[in-house]
């Protein structure tokens, strides 16, 4: 998988050789390339952003710089195989769906906005071309891209195989399916007694039953009070 960032903070982005994804670099299993997006200016400036038609606020980043990369990282010929994420405010929420979508692609390009956002004529040629995802990160506002793609990337490459060392750990997880779609128990380790909070005694039990069923219960009630929106049949 190749992972490329059009941004003008590409230094945002030197955290993914760190950790799990850095090993997957090493690995060969992910290509990732961060791109400074003024390397596409031929002004003295390096001029990036223009006023907005019709007024208002802030600036709004010009579409030819973009267009530019566009040319020179994936060329002019249509390809849906290559997905082009475009974090915004404005997005579909991203959720963990997207995220298992997104990690079976060969090609992601991240466009990371910033200032009042990009010119929406660089949305409209990139749709033309290849598969564009406008995608939020949440309800709350961010000053660009670049937070967002860091953590869609982290929730898109560690469902690659061969990225995370326990595969097994990702169906347990919340959202998973092999969960019902449902939070995360809470998870304890030694030692039994921590400043006068004991381990819950069926995990210490050893069996195995009763520790499925108190973990599907705990599951279903935390669901219950902080994310009723997932529970399906109630
Ligand atoms: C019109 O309202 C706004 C327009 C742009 C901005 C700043 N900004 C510029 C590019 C960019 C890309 C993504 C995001 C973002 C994504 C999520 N979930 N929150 N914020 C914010 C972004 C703020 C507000």
């Amino acid at each position: 998988m190749r992972l490329d960032y059009l941004t003008i903070f590409p230094e945002f982005f030197d955290v993914l050789g760190i950790s799990l994804l850095g090993k997957a670099v090493d690995n060969g299993i992910v290509d990732i390339h961060a791109h400074d997006l003024r390397t596409w200016t031929h002004d003295r400036h390096r001029t990036v952003d223009d006023t907005p038609c019709g007024g208002g606020a802030g600036m709004v980043m010009k579409p030819d710089p973009w267009g530019e990369a566009f040319d020179d990282l994936l060329g002019a010929d249509p390809d849906p195989s290559v997905h082009v994420v475009i974090p915004t405010p404005s997005g579909t929420p991203f959720r963990q769906d997207d995220a298992a979508q997104l990690s079976h692609a060969d090609r992601i390009v991240f466009c990371c906005g910033r200032y009042e956002g990009i010119d929406h004529r660089v949305i409209d040629y990139a749709s033309e071309h290849w598969s564009v995802h406008e995608l939020s990160l949440g309800d709350y506002v961010l000053n660009g891209g670049e937070v967002a793609a860091l953590a869609m990337t982290e929730a898109i490459v560690r469902l690659v195989p061969g990225v995370l060392g326990n595969p097994e750990s990702l169906s347990e997880e919340s959202y998973s399916q092999d969960q019902e779609g449902l939070l995360e128990y809470p998870v304890y380790t030694r030692p039994a007694s921590w400043r006068g909070w004991d381990v819950p005694e069926v995990l210490m039990s050893g069996h195995h039953g009763h520790i499925a069923q108190w973990r599907r219960e705990q599951s279903r009630e935390l669901t219950r009070r902080r994310r009723p929106d997932l529970l399906t049949d109630e």
